[in-house]
């Protein structure tokens, strides 16, 4: 039993990923790839908002949205520690079904988010980092057809969320360089061919570090 155990410690491999602008593709993307990779999990910063309440507002009456004061990284940072701690548990907690043999245990978080880069502490622990980019007008018609609460407000994609994402990707490209950007333009499928070719192999050579 405990030689069992420590085998299976010594070949579990814990890998982390990620992708990034509104509209860009993310979650379509971290979806696709999770049915893909067995024993993976997303974690979505959308999910970590704070209440419309709390979020500031500009002098154009513009909510606040796009900061990282607008999410609650702390809870965000936990959950993540959650995973660190004891994967297999966390994929259980979550009702995902595990894909493993034994000996052969990678597990994969999916960390999925507009704004994740920009966070030192969260960005740190990253494996590997994609960014899905497309241009202003592509994200302005896909950002036009989706319904957020609250919704967007007229005039809030030029007056707030296109400024402040150039703002976020200038901070973030100072701070970050090991980015593979992807073209958002491209196919779904091309796209999740690409991720899922270069994550599968980064696992398989970690899997030979071993
Ligand atoms: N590669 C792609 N080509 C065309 N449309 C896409 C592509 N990826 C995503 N979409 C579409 O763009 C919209 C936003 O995608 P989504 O994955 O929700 O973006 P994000 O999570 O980055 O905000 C959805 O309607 C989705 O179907
Ligand atoms: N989920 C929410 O509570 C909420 C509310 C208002 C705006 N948003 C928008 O969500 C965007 C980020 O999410 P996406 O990357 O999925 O588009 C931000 O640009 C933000 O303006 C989200």
């Amino acid at each position: 039993m405990q030689m069992l155990s420590e085998v299976l410690e010594r070949s579990t491999v814990k890998r982390r990923r990620r992708f990034w602008m509104t509209n860009g593709g993310k979650s379509t993307m971290s979806s696709s790839l999770h049915l893909r990779i067995p024993n993976s999990c997303i974690i979505a910063q959308d999910a970590f908002f704070k209440d419309d309440s709390v979020i500031a507002v500009d002098s154009n009456g513009f909510k606040q949205y796009d900061v990282l004061d607008a999410l609650h990284m702390d809870r965000m940072m936990s959950k993540i520690e959650s995973w660190r701690k004891d994967p297999g548990s966390f994929l259980a907690s979550q009702s995902l079904r595990t894909q493993c043999s034994v000996g052969e245990e990678v597990f994969v978080l999916i960390v999925e988010g507009f704004l994740i880069f920009n966070y030192g502490p969260l960005n740190e622990l990253m494996d590997k980092r994609y960014f899905l980019e497309i241009p202003y007008d592509v994200c302005k018609e896909r950002r036009g057809s989706r319904v957020y609460t609250p919704p967007d407000l007229p005039g809030y994609f030029d007056g707030y969320v296109w400024p402040r994402y150039l703002k976020n990707r200038q901070e973030m490209e100072d701070m970050v360089s090991d980015i593979v950007f992807l073209d958002g333009l491209k196919s779904k499928e091309d796209l999740l061919d690409y991720v899922y070719g270069d994550v599968t192999m980064e696992i398989q050579s970690l899997m030979g570090k071993d």
